[in-house]
């Protein structure tokens, strides 16, 4: 199985760019949506969030405030690296439980689309690692445009995540998205071709595909080496029971001659 990553800044176009890998048939695990489940109201995350930042981030129906608690965390560094680490283990375990239903439906090649790849260090579980990169002023305006947020709010939230050129230079794979729609349609296609050419070895023993063969494949050497035993011993016990039950075996059987004994 192949997991790639895609990341980038915030409002890059990185949900732009997996709708695009949706839409061409590739299963996407968008990290923001494990985040969000994992706060919803009587959840493990949602309990051990309220007990660090108290009832003042819920709205009157018990679920979580987000644009209030965004603003608490956006504007405090130590606010949000204790919101990420009570959220963490959470988020890690959501998306690896959507990793392994695709592995289990077969998928060869997912995207895990993941803002904070890099910080929270999972990028040592995929390859290729893409990067939708902008520039710093279309990336502010976009955000500012996007979520109706004033510009230090959005740069607040822009300072929060890694610099985007840092995120660039540890790519395998940049797509430039400052340009129009349509561009980065055409780049994305190239970036397409390069994602689902075939599996390596290691990809492929990785997949469940890879998988079945390998305990197919042991499954059948345990037979073989059984039937081996068991003829063995029919030539030196020269138990008939032992011959039976080799002959029941799925595997064809015949008696062994006099010469094939010696030989055995
Ligand atoms: C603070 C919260 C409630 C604000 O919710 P809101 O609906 O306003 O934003 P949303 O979740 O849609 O996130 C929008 C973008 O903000 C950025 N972002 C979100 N959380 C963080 C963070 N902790 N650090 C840096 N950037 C972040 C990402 O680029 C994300 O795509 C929410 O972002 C949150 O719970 N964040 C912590 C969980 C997390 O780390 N999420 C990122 C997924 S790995
Ligand atoms: N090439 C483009 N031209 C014009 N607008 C674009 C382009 N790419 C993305 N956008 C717009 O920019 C905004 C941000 O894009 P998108 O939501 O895909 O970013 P994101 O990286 O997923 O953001 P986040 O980190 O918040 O999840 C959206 O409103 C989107 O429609």
């Amino acid at each position: 199985m192949r997991i790639v990553g895609l990341t980038g800044g915030i409002a890059s176009g990185k949900s732009t760019v997996s709708n695009l890998f949706k839409a061409h048939g590739v299963p996407v695990v968008d990290a923001d949506i494990v985040a969000r489940d994992v706060l919803k109201k009587g959840t493990g995350g949602w309990k051990k969030v309220v007990a660090a930042f108290g009832e003042e981030i819920l709205q009157p129906d018990g679920e979580v405030d987000r644009p209030k608690l965004g603003q608490i965390v956006f504007s405090d560094p130590g606010k949000r690296q204790l919101l990420n680490r009570l959220l963490a283990p959470y988020i890690s375990s959501g998306i690896f439980w959507q990793i392994f239903k695709l592995w289990m439906k077969g998928s060869k090649v997912i995207i895990l689309d993941i803002p904070l790849l890099f910080e929270a260090k999972m990028d040592k579980w995929t390859k290729p690692i893409i990067v939708v990169w902008v520039d710093p002023e279309t990336q502010l305006q976009r955000l500012v445009m996007r979520d109706g947020s004033s510009e230090e709010e959005a740069q607040n939230r822009i300072n929060a995540q890694m610099p985007l050129e840092m995120k660039r230079s540890k790519a395998d794979i940049v797509i430039d998205n400052t340009g129009s729609l349509e561009e980065l349609n055409e780049e994305f296609l190239k970036v397409l071709y390069e994602v689902t050419r075939p599996l390596t070895w290691t990809e492929f023993w990785l997949s469940r595909q890879g998988a079945v063969s390998v305990l197919i494949s042991i499954a059948v050497g345990v037979v073989v080496c059984l039937l081996h035993v068991l003829l063995k011993l029919q030539v030196f016990v020269g138990s008939p029971t032992v011959l039976s039950l080799a002959a029941a075996l799925p595997v064809q059987t015949k008696q062994v001659t006099r010469k094939e004994r010696i030989l055995l």
